[in-house]
């Protein structure tokens, strides 16, 4: 099996592949995310360029060196969009305060690109989940922004955290918002011949 390096610095993403049962090892990119977007770029298009620069400037050090040239890089990038609007992880508390507002009681979308390098392969993809945000007040969001959780999260939220509380609505995959489209990421990983463990139905098996 690929020996696989996840190019993030995000511990949510490290908590999924951990939680998948996979062992890996962890090497940040410090790709500059937004610089070179085309901002009118599509919202997939966006986080599947930026997924793959971040795979891609760790997998130029990996693939050089024999030990890891067999690796495979997973790199993956999450925004949250409103009205067209994308909203990355904010950049001080007054932004992190307008994105909650904006959000607050409106449907919105979070987009992650996912990137695979592989010396033999690339593959790349991308998950859309669409959140609704209850109505949300003024003190709510002041209480929410003290907790600091926003300060780290695309949209200004964490919908595995205290952001749980504002959610009311959800259509897609749980696990895209967090950070990481679990079950697109498993038929991915399927692809390098990289099988997470059968899960056997119970019913009907007798085994
Ligand atoms: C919407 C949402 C985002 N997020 C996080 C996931 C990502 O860590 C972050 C989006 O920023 P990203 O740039 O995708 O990732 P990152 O900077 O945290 O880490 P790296 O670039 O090294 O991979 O927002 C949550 O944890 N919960 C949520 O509900």
């Amino acid at each position: 099996m690929h020996p696989i390096i996840l190019a993030s610095a995000s511990p949510r993403r490290q908590d999924l592949l951990t939680m998948l049962g996979l062992e890996f090892k962890v090497i940040a990119s410090s790709f500059e995310e937004r610089a070179k977007l085309d901002p009118a770029a599509p919202p997939a298009e966006q986080v599947v360029t930026t997924a793959r620069g971040k795979a891609e400037e760790v997998f130029r050090l990996t693939a050089s060196v024999p030990e890891t040239a067999d690796s495979l890089v997973i790199g993956a990038d999450t925004i949250v969009v409103l009205d067209g609007e994308v909203l990355g992880k904010p950049a001080d508390q007054a932004e992190a305060r307008r994105m909650l507002k904006t959000l607050s009681g409106r449907w919105h979308q979070v987009f992650t690109g996912l990137a695979l390098l592989h010396r033999e392969k690339t593959l790349t993809a991308y998950e859309m989940t669409r959140v609704h945000f209850r109505p949300l007040t003024d003190r709510e969001i002041d209480a929410y922004l003290r907790t600091g959780e926003p300060m780290d999260k695309a949209g200004a939220y964490g919908i595995q955290g205290l952001g749980a509380i504002f959610v009311d609505r959800i259509e897609g995959c749980f696990y895209n918002v967090m950070g990481l489209p679990v079950p697109r990421l498993a038929l991915l990983l399927k692809e390098y011949g990289i099988n997470l463990p059968e899960v056997k139905t119970l019913v009907g098996t007798g085994d």
